[in-house]
């Protein structure tokens, strides 16, 4: 199969297909770093990085809002000093979906970027 992060995001949509419990399980191997939570019922990925302090903690954050906007699907992002909360879901859709998984493989190449 091809790498994760290489895949292409689909376009946000209301009715695109939430993953499956058999597909969560399957994709969550490819970022074993990643969490997934469910927050008022709405399934979410999570992982906190960690940086030497709070520049390089925002830089990362720009990072990631430029490969956000690439293919038009946000995080939640939470930058503090020496640290970075990224969190995703397809909102539209209200869970997970095969984009979140794409985008959090391509979340962890940025820190390859320092
Ligand atoms: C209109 C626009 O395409 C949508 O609002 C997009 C923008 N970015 C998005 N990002 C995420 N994570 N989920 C969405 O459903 C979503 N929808």
């Amino acid at each position: 199969m091809t790498e994760l992060a290489a895949q292409a995001c689909e376009a946000c949509r209301a009715d695109a297909p939430l993953v499956s419990d058999d597909e969560l399980a399957e994709l969550l191997r490819e970022i074993p770093d990643w969490t997934p939570i469910a927050r008022d019922g709405v399934m979410q990925l999570e992982r906190v990085f960690k940086f030497r302090n709070f520049k390089q903690a925002l830089a990362f954050t720009n990072r990631v809002g430029e490969i956000a906007e690439e293919v038009g699907h946000h995080p939640a992002l939470l930058t503090e000093w020496g640290k970075v909360t990224v969190t995703w879901w397809s909102h539209e859709a209200g869970g997970l979906h095969k984009n979140d998984f794409i985008m959090a493989a391509r979340t962890d190449k940025q820190l390859d970027a320092d």
